[in-house]
């Protein structure tokens, strides 16, 4: 065991904010992905202050962001090492856990048995089984569904099961108790990585999903950095959709989120309530709402707007705390495919405990954040490497 070193760490995951292809890219047809220099060329410059005083120009060049002298952070990149570009493995490896066998995915559709045992457990009939952007499925599918009843399942590249339904045709309930049939049903050989239900609202032409979305996700394989945590009594806390990707597994609190700045504020919130422990954030809007809807434009603004509060953040921390801003895959809007790509994320690590401007290279895996998280709270862990050591101001040795 090691000793403690910080307090609090707040980890803020920009969901599919990666910086650039890795090397296996071409494998997975995201040869040429670079979500944020691709955004920040479409848009001729990113307008982002205050991740550019950290440092996040020295990561990768980025137009209209500089490499500031002095940035105020450490930084680098880490690659991926679990074979996947889904936000469970992204954030599971965050947490440690490096999968040996990627989660299924189904660019077929899922096979007839699956599908016809389904049918007869829910009752219902469905339509679609293909790979499909949820947003195009409805518009495509949604008159059939709402004249049938039948839901529409789908996938994507991601290792999902998804189901839409309009509200006032399968009821919430319903739609979650058939999410719960699926989530059952796909074991064993076809442990998909997430069930997902997505309901939607009003009329052909103009439907719109609602926030009733519900993921079902496999539990994660323990021990990893949060059960570790959570048993040597150091709490921990998810914001956005970290319960759900971890199956509620290690989190010893939780808050939902409405939206990107509603994730910033719920963060700040337990940041000014909770002394000490791991915050550990999603803000998922990059993905779902530019990152698969192919919108550059978009994607600029938000991350322009987390840039803005990001001196909220940083004014909310205590000495003794150490903010990790990162990213689980990439999404980059301005390639045709609306699926996640297999990128680089960045990794910025800032804090009164940390020496600003040390260059952290490029990580093997996301599992060195684990590592790390590891260290500065003084647990052990197999997995990743630390990179504490590199930063620590003034260490206690
Ligand atoms: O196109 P929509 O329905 O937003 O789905 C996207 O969101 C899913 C889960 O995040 C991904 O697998 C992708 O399919
Ligand atoms: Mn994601
Ligand atoms: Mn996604």
């Amino acid at each position: 065991m090691t000793e403690r070193k910080v307090r609090r760490v707040s980890l803020i995951v920009l969901d599919s904010v990666g910086i650039g292809e890795l090397p296996d890219a071409a494998d997975y047809g995201d040869k040429g992905s670079n979500t944020l220099a691709n955004v920040a060329k479409a848009v001729q410059g990113l307008n982002l202050p205050n991740l550019a005083k950290l440092g996040l120009g020295h990561i990768h060049p980025l137009q209209g962001v500089e490499p500031m002298t002095n940035p105020l952070a450490a930084y680098g990149k880490m690659a991926e090492r679990s074979m996947g570009k889904d936000t469970t493995t992204g954030h599971w490896e965050l947490a440690g856990i490096i999968l040996e066998k990627p989660f299924r995915t189904y660019p077929q559709g899922f096979p007839k048995e699956i599908i016809d045992k389904f049918e007869n457990r829910i009752g219902r009939k469905i339509l679609g089984n293909v790979v499909a952007s949820g947003t195009q499925i409805i518009e495509e599918l949604g008159k059939q569904h709402m004249d049938t009843g039948c839901p529409i399942v789908y996938t994507s590249a991601d290792s999902v099961f998804q189901i839409a339904a309009h509200e006032d045709v399968i009821p919430l309930e319903e739609l979650y108790r058939i999410c719960e049939i699926a989530r059952q049903m796909l074991d064993g050989e076809h442990k998909v990585g997430r069930v997902i239900a997505r309901p939607f609202v009003g009329k052909p032409g103009s439907f719109q999903r609602t926030a009733n979305r519900h993921d079902y996700a496999v539990p994660p394989p323990v021990p990893n950095i949060l059960t570790i945590l959570q048993e040597a009594g150091i709490k921990t806390m998810g914001v956005g959709k970290i319960y759900d990707i971890f199956a509620g597994v290690g989190i010893s609190d939780t808050i939902k989120t409405k939206d990107n700045m509603d994730g910033v504020d719920k963060t700040i919130k337990f940041m000014k309530d909770t002394q000490e422990g791991l915050i550990f954030a999603n803000l998922v809007e990059y993905d779902s709402l530019y990152g698969h809807r192919n919108d550059p434009a978009g994607y600029a603004r938000a991350l322009e707007a987390f840039d803005r509060r990001l001196p909220e953040i940083m004014e909310a921390m205590l000495p003794e705390e150490v903010l990790i801003i990162t990213a689980d895959h990439g999404c980059d809007p301005t390639t045709t495919s609306t699926d996640h790509s297999r990128e680089y994320v960045p990794l910025l690590v800032y804090g009164e405990p940390v020496k600003g401007g040390v260059n952290l290279g490029t990580r093997t895996s996301f599992s060195d954040v684990a590592a790390s998280l590891a260290d500065f709270f003084g647990v052990n862990l197999k997995t990743g490497i630390s990179f504490v050591p590199e930063i620590l101001n003034n260490p206690k040795d």
